[in-house]
């Protein structure tokens, strides 16, 4: 893993930069906004740009934690309680903003229809009734290892977060697709198209406020994802450092295809001795690369009283062409 911390210089820049462009970059999710951040970004500091840029062109591992940054925990107010609750401007706006900004130069940011209610930044917080829930907002089960969005062929290649609090140290676990030592037979095996992946949960009407109208079709693509995945490559591009696509959890195999499970399982344990932990802290804003690493949480106590552990989320593609046929005209970001 990757980190840089930043110097004062460095935090001060960046507390100016955000100083001066709060007020004009109230709203994040806007078309407008994202073409503004995009440029803004290349006013943070250098040494930021060239991590992200190295980390962007794989020249780095493939999860880099900028670290440093203070986050004014009076100013943030409780953790919510449901990441639906929010009205009125984001407590975060500041941490939302430099999130926005350096995501901005790994790719472009874009949102799910199906997830948080087609919000652009996402809030990672333990919401109650969700204890044991294969969900981000699950707290007391292990969230088992995945790719961000492993069933979508329009996933996002990179993964950022912005950790507002995280007093009680739960863990992030993180993976490297390269760390794998895996037999040539079962890495041909996953190289295969043989593998199903369905939708985690956090796609599904249920979780989501569903809309009458067009997000409603989003949904029914996700019902169809389940009814009929695809079948698909765990491992894909260059054969000796491949790319990873897994969600455990939510895959399975053929009928009778032992040779596949065997691989999966196989692929399974191994990630599993590989997996750690990195607990992220306030102030971390940390990027990991949905291609190379898979990542999990590790299980927690939440406390439901306002103190809990506070992350924001954005995902970001390298390709916003790709998924063109899937956004409609006017919310030209929000891929189903
Ligand atoms: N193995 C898993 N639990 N996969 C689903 C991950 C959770 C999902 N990304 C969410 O936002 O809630
Ligand atoms: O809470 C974390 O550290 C990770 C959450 C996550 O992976 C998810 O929500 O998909
Ligand atoms: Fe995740």
């Amino acid at each position: 893993m990757d980190r840089l911390e930043l110097d004062e210089t460095e935090i001060g820049a960046m507390t100016e930069l955000v100083d001066e462009f709060e007020e004009e970059f109230a709203t994040l999710d806007s078309e407008e906004a994202l073409h503004r951040a995009t440029v803004l970004a290349h006013q943070l500091p250098n040494r930021v740009r060239l991590h992200l840029n190295a980390f962007r062109l794989e020249q780095l591992s493939g999860v880099l934690c900028i670290s440093g940054y203070q986050v004014d925990q009076d100013r943030l107010g409780p953790t919510p309680a449901h990441w639906r609750g929010q009205t009125g401007p984001s407590p975060a706006h500041r941490e939302e903003l430099l999130l926005m900004l350096c995501s901005s130069l790994l790719g472009d940011p874009f949102c799910w229809a199906t997830q948080q209610d087609g919000r652009m930044i996402h809030d990672i917080i333990p919401i109650q009734g969700h204890e044991h829930e294969q969900l981000g907002s699950s707290s007391e089960a292990l969230l088992t290892w995945h790719t961000e969005d492993a069933f979508h062929p329009l996933r996002g290649d990179f993964l950022s977060f912005a950790c507002l609090r995280n007093p009680y140290g739960a863990a992030t676990t993180v993976g490297y697709a390269d760390d794998l030592k895996l037999p040539q037979d079962v890495r041909e095996t996953l190289f295969e198209e043989r593998f199903i992946i369905r939708p985690d949960e956090s796609h599904l009407g249920k979780n989501n406020t569903v809309p009458d109208g067009e997000r409603l079709e989003s949904f029914e693509d996700i019902e169809e994802m389940q009814r009929n995945p695809d079948l698909v490559a765990v491992l894909f591009g260059n054969p000796e450092q491949p790319y990873l696509r897994a969600d455990p959890y939510f895959m399975s195999v053929e009928d009778g295809d032992d040779e596949a499970r065997f691989a999966l399982d196989t692929l399974v344990k191994a990630m599993d001795e590989a997996i750690f932990d990195l607990t992220l802290a306030s102030g971390d804003f940390c990027f990991l690369d949905n291609f190379r690493v898979v990542h999990g949480r590790k299980p927690f106590r939440a406390r439901h009283d306002g103190t809990d552990r506070w992350l924001k989320r954005v995902n970001v593609t390298g390709d916003l062409r790709k998924s063109r046929a899937a956004r409609d005209a006017r919310a030209v970001r929000a891929s189903r």
